[in-house]
């Protein structure tokens, strides 16, 4: 699915309208009643709910919303925040309408206007929407915060009032702090980004049927991958399958001391249907790696508690693997960048770079061009920082991230909350699953040795990326259903793993 910017929702209005045709004043009808069909599903019709209107189309959309309510008979009351001199068109009109039906609409103006509200009741925010385009301030300013100190439950209309779309808000900008976000037809860029997580709450899409070959031909570089997206990636198994057919992988992970993240990625890689699995670690994880994980084969590095790349046991060189994944537990003794020096130029084929190695090569950026094309860097936001530099909010770090994909010719799942994928051409595909269960030691580990088993079995570095990551995260939101987000280990996680 994508995700289109304000000024291409805007466009998306006007084809809609023109192709289906549609009036505008229905186009916003169908809106308001989508919201409606949601906002009766979730909350009791005794809900006293209180609709707070600006004077644009967002304003417009929140008046048909208490017009509908009213039908159903909630006990709904309107508050017009009277911001401007002028008021929208289809304001007006809806504003006509809404004075046939109650007389309980009251115009704010200043602060000695706005209602008390109450633990018990729900508001409804529809003061800015996708419009919004300069910091709240005068009555706006002052109506938002106290909705936001009152104890109601908040639910905003497309979007939290005051927050911007597509753009960075300045830090000290008045926004709403809704409980709940209702966007019409596509996500808005601002919902996935983690400065933004207060301004968002829960938020769920609306399908309003805007223009269908509109949204299909709109340019953008990002998306938001759907279930079916990611479901639609994955491929069956030939009944006439052998072991040979899924890829002979090979793990370079694990230090003295952190064994347990070499463990969890060649269990994920085992459970994320990997046709063969070999382990280098250091000596002293020989027994551990045997006994923990005795499906795979185990190379003893020479070294005891470091990897170094030579070992004393005959295998096949790692460019012979069908992949090569590095980076979990590995720490970064002198012994280990020198590996890293010798190993990458022989490397033809994509490979996955987490952790450790990841810092190796933000200390010693020169092996970044060493990589082979399209392989896969698995940062969480603080080592992609040091891959690149500070950014001042996120909008800038997707800007470094879709830069520094393009430039290495890689594909960097930057870490966290809606993980995004950033492919060397310039997309940004941000990851729908996962839960804040997934926030502990070692998740990291097992999205590694997922994504070395994707590749193995032959899915091209973009597509192990995006349905890795949305199987690492539907995973952890299977466990989280079962037994709660707090407390969820890696290895429940890969438990979790499925495949079908
Ligand atoms: N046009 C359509 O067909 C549809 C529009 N929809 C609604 O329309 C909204 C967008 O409507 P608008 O473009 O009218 O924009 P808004 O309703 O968000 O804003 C109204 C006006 O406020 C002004 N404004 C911007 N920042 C302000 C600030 N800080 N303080 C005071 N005023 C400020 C802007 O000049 C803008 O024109 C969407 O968010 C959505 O709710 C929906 O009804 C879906 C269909
Ligand atoms: N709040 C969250 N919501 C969704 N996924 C999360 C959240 N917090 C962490 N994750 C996921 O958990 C994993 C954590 O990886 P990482 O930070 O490398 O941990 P570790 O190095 O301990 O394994 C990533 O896949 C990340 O996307
Ligand atoms: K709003």
């Amino acid at each position: 699915m994508k995700i289109l910017n304000v000024d291409q929702i805007r466009a998306l209005d006007q084809a809609t309208v023109q192709h289906e045709p549609i009036a505008p004043i229905n186009l916003m009808e169908r809106a308001a009643l989508s919201f409606v069909n949601w906002f009766a599903d979730q909350f009791p019709h005794s809900s006293p709910t209180k609709i707070f209107c600006g004077l644009g189309n967002n304003g417009g959309d929140g008046l048909a919303i208490a017009r509908l309510l009213l039908e159903r008979e909630y006990p709904v009351e309107v508050f017009v925040v009277r911001h401007a001199p002028r008021e929208s068109d289809d304001f007006m009109h809806n504003h006509r309408r809404l004075k046939l039906v109650t007389d309980k609409i009251r115009y704010i103006e200043q602060v000695q206007d706005i209602p008390t509200l109450r633990h018990n009741e729900i508001v409804i925010d529809a003061i800015l929407g996708s419009g919004a385009s300069r910091p709240a301030e005068g009555i706006v300013k002052t109506t938002i915060e106290a909705i936001n100190r009152a104890p109601a439950t908040v639910v905003s209309v497309d979007i939290a009032s005051g927050l911007y779309a597509d753009k960075p808000n300045e830090p000290g900008d008045i926004i709403i702090e809704p409980d709940y976000t209702l966007t019409f037809q596509l996500p808005k860029l601002a919902l996935l980004l983690p400065k933004n997580g207060r301004y968002v709450g829960e938020w769920h899409m609306l399908d309003i049927q805007l223009h269908k070959r509109f949204i299909d031909q709109a340019p953008t570089p990002y998306y938001f991958t759907q279930p079916h997206e990611a479901r639609l990636l994955l491929r069956k198994r030939d009944r006439f399958s052998n072991k040979g057919t899924f890829g002979h992988a090979l793990l370079l992970a694990g230090s003295y001391g952190k064994m347990g993240a070499a463990v969890l990625s060649a269990r994920a890689c085992l459970r994320a249907g990997v046709g063969l699995l070999t382990v280098q670690v250091p000596r002293c994880g020989y027994d551990i790696l045997q006994i923990a994980v005795p499906e795979a084969m185990c190379r003893p590095d020479t070294h005891e508690t470091v990897l170094t790349g030579q070992t004393a046991v005959d295998g096949p060189e790692p460019a012979a693997y069908t992949t090569v994944g590095i980076g979990p537990g590995l720490g970064k003794a002198p012994e280990t960048l020198a590996m890293l020096r010798t190993l990458l130029p022989t490397l033809a084929k994509p490979i996955v770079v987490d952790a450790d190695a990841l810092n190796l090569l933000a200390e010693n950026r020169d092996l970044l061009k060493k990589l082979p094309p399209n392989s896969i860097l698995t940062p969480h936001p603080k080592e992609f920082e040091r891959l690149t530099q500070a950014w001042a909010n996120d909008y800038e770090k997707l800007d470094l991230l879709r830069d520094f994909a393009q430039k290495n010719r890689v594909v960097v799942v930057l870490k966290g909350a809606y993980s995004a994928v950033a492919t060397p051409n310039g997309e940004v595909h941000f990851n729908a699953t996962g839960n804040p269960g997934l926030s502990t030691g070692g998740t990291g580990d097992v999205l590694t040795g997922i994504l070395m088993a994707l590749l193995a079995q032959g899915y091209d570095a973009v597509e192990a990326a995006v349905l890795g990551v949305y199987a690492h995260g539907l995973a952890g939101d299977r466990v989280a259903e079962q037994r709660g987000p707090i407390g969820m280990t890696a290895s429940d996680v890969i438990d979790a793993l499925r495949w079908h």
